[in-house]
């Protein structure tokens, strides 16, 4: 395997106003670090891709984000979201969670009618109006590009989709709430090509109203999709940039090695 400087990193400054940023977040599970100095800041409403080989760590920062690590790992540092420390012991996790929502790699809906997955936390949430619930059931179908697909059957099993739609449904689901960033783990890595492409697209639309931020494996869809991407190396970003320049012009020789698969 190549030895790098994990100690030389390439982070470009982002000049564009800010969905969310992490000053020297560190992640321990026990005694193990797996996430060290992650000083990054997020552009609002683009895309931002983590990209890295597996075990770099793009799962475990991406779930700091929204406190998803709260109960598994140790985490330090500041997460700014609209100017309060969401990292901090006395952040509601649950109100975090409203605000920036998270999509998983395996589609997951509750085994439950399509409409009761898009209405069942916006219930919870204490939206009771009817009317209120049928608008933001079509707004965040729609949204997720599944109305057309789904709009005569939304009484039926979540479960009876295919595995893309479930995981627009998931998509749907989670914008239900109005959030204003959407995490996103590797959201299309269990699908077909289609049901990928499809994913791809609905995340471009979405991202004129949301700030994304995605962990993906597949670097083709890191370039198509992203505005911006960071590459993680042993719980290290080595090089923050915009997509663009990250794919032609990369600063570090780590950088350049993973994107032209001359890494390890
Ligand atoms: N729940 C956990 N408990 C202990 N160690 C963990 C846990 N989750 C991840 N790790 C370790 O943290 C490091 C980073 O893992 P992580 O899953 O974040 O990487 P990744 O880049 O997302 O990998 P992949 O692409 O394979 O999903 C690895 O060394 C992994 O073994």
């Amino acid at each position: 395997m190549n030895e790098y400087n994990l100690n030389e990193s390439y982070i470009t400054d982002i000049k564009e106003k800010l969905a969310l940023s992490t000053q020297d977040v560190q992640v321990y599970y026990g005694k193990n670090q797996a996430i060290f100095d992650a000083n990054l800041n997020f552009p609002r409403y683009k895309i931002t891709a983590l990209i890295g080989a597996s075990g770099s760590g793009k799962s475990t920062f991406l779930r700091c984000l929204n406190r998803m690590n709260d109960k598994v790992a140790t985490v330090d540092g500041e997460i700014s979201y609209r100017g309060v420390n969401i990292n901090s012991p006395a952040t509601n996790v649950y109100e975090v969670r409203k605000h920036i929502g998270m999509v998983f790699q395996r589609p997951n809906p509750f085994a439950k009618s399509i409409r009761e997955n898009i209405t069942f936390a916006l219930k919870n949430a204490g939206i009771k109006k009817k009317s209120d619930l049928e608008e933001r059931l079509e707004q965040s179908l729609k949204g997720a590009a599944l109305w057309d697909e789904v709009k005569d059957d939304l009484d039926k099993s979540a479960l009876a989709l295919s595995g893309g739609q479930q995981q627009r449904l998931c998509i749907a689901r989670s914008i239900a709430m109005h959030p204003d960033i959407l995490l996103l783990d590797e959201p299309a890595s269990a699908l077909d090509p289609i049901s990928t492409s499809k994913i791809e697209e609905t995340l471009k639309n979405l991202s004129q109203d949301y700030s994304i931020i995605i962990v993906t494996h597949n670097l083709q869809q890191a370039s198509r999709i992203s505005d911006y991407t960071a590459f993680l190396h042993l719980g290290h970003v080595i090089e923050y940039n915009s997509t663009v320049n990250i794919f032609t012009n990369p600063q570090m020789k780590a950088t350049e090695d993973y994107v032209s698969g001359n890494f390890g």
